[in-house]
């Protein structure tokens, strides 16, 4: 599955939120959109998806426009997680079995129920099926829309934020099933501020800055000192260290002085 964005531009009212914007998406990538609050990453999840439509420029699917595709056609190919939960009194199960709308007939079948438990036990929220959604916390909502995601089996998902109610451990738990899911002959787009997280899963990062992407390439090659001044407007050190990196604030480092025994020389 390829998935091409081609020379888009949105307007929302009377403002122009992206620009130029430019790429593609192979199936097995993984790709962190990260850019200053602001920056565009929401709206160009929400156009791929298909809620906005684009000024000039198109979203291609296979070769096919996806302006064009019925929703159904779409939501079989993309699955997008919103930034926010919408309230619902529904329970749990009932709002994952609703990740299989594009595949249930009349009523879900048993396989269709199977699935959504087993999405549910792989972000370890086995158990909630009958909790009410609105009773449940901010974390524990996330995961159980991650699970919704996962369970509608989608060949792209495109997650806006998907870890940022969520603990260190339950943060690297769901972008490693995120990353196996990927493994598997899909692909996702993930808006993420955790630049570490991000560096530490994605094969590829775009940094979006005022609706524009202004640098794109695996993390070690991308994620630096300069570009992340220039994007973000904040003084960083950037530590390479056993093929990874870490960002840390430059203001940190010199007042906690940690940076040798990172490196070893301490
Ligand atoms: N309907 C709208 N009308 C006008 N401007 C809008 C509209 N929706 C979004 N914007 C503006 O578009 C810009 C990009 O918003 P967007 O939500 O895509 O940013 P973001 O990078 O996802 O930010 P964050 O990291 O804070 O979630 C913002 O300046 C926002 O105020």
């Amino acid at each position: 599955m390829i998935l091409r964005i081609e020379n888009i531009k949105v307007v929302l009212n009377s403002v122009e939120v992206l620009r130029d914007v430019e790429f593609e998406v192979r199936e097995g990538e993984l790709i962190a959109l990260l850019g200053p609050n602001g920056s565009g990453k929401s709206t160009l999840l929400r156009t791929i998806f298909g809620l906005i439509k684009p000024a000039c420029g198109a979203v291609y699917l296979n070769g096919r426009k996806l302006h064009d595709m019925q929703i159904a056609e779409v939501v079989k190919s993309l699955g997008y997680l919103p930034q926010e939960n919408s309230e619902t009194k529904l329970r749990v199960i009932d709002v994952v079995l609703l990740g299989r709308t594009p595949y249930i007939g009349i009523k879900p079948s048993w396989e269709d129920l199977e699935i959504a438990r087993e999405a549910l036990s792989m972000v370890g929220m086995g158990g909630f099926e009958n909790r009410r959604f609105s009773e449940l916390s901010g974390g524990e909502k996330q995961k159980v829309m991650l699970a919704r995601i996962f369970c509608q089996q989608a060949k792209l998902l495109l997650l806006d934020e998907p870890t940022s109610h969520l603990d260190i451990k339950s943060q690297i738990e769901v972008m490693g099933i995120v990353k196996r899911t990927v493994n598997n002959g899909k692909a996702a787009i993930v808006a993420i501020h955790d630049i570490n997280l991000a560096a530490s899963f994605c094969n590829r990062i775009l940094m979006v800055k005022n609706g524009k992407i202004f640098y794109a390439g695996r993390p070690t090659e991308i994620i630096n000192a300069e570009s992340i001044m220039d994007v973000f407007g904040i003084e960083v050190e950037v530590i390479h260290h056993k093929n990874r990196i870490f960002v840390v604030p430059q203001e940190g480092i010199e007042s906690a002085g940690w940076r040798d025994e990172v490196l070893g020389r301490g």
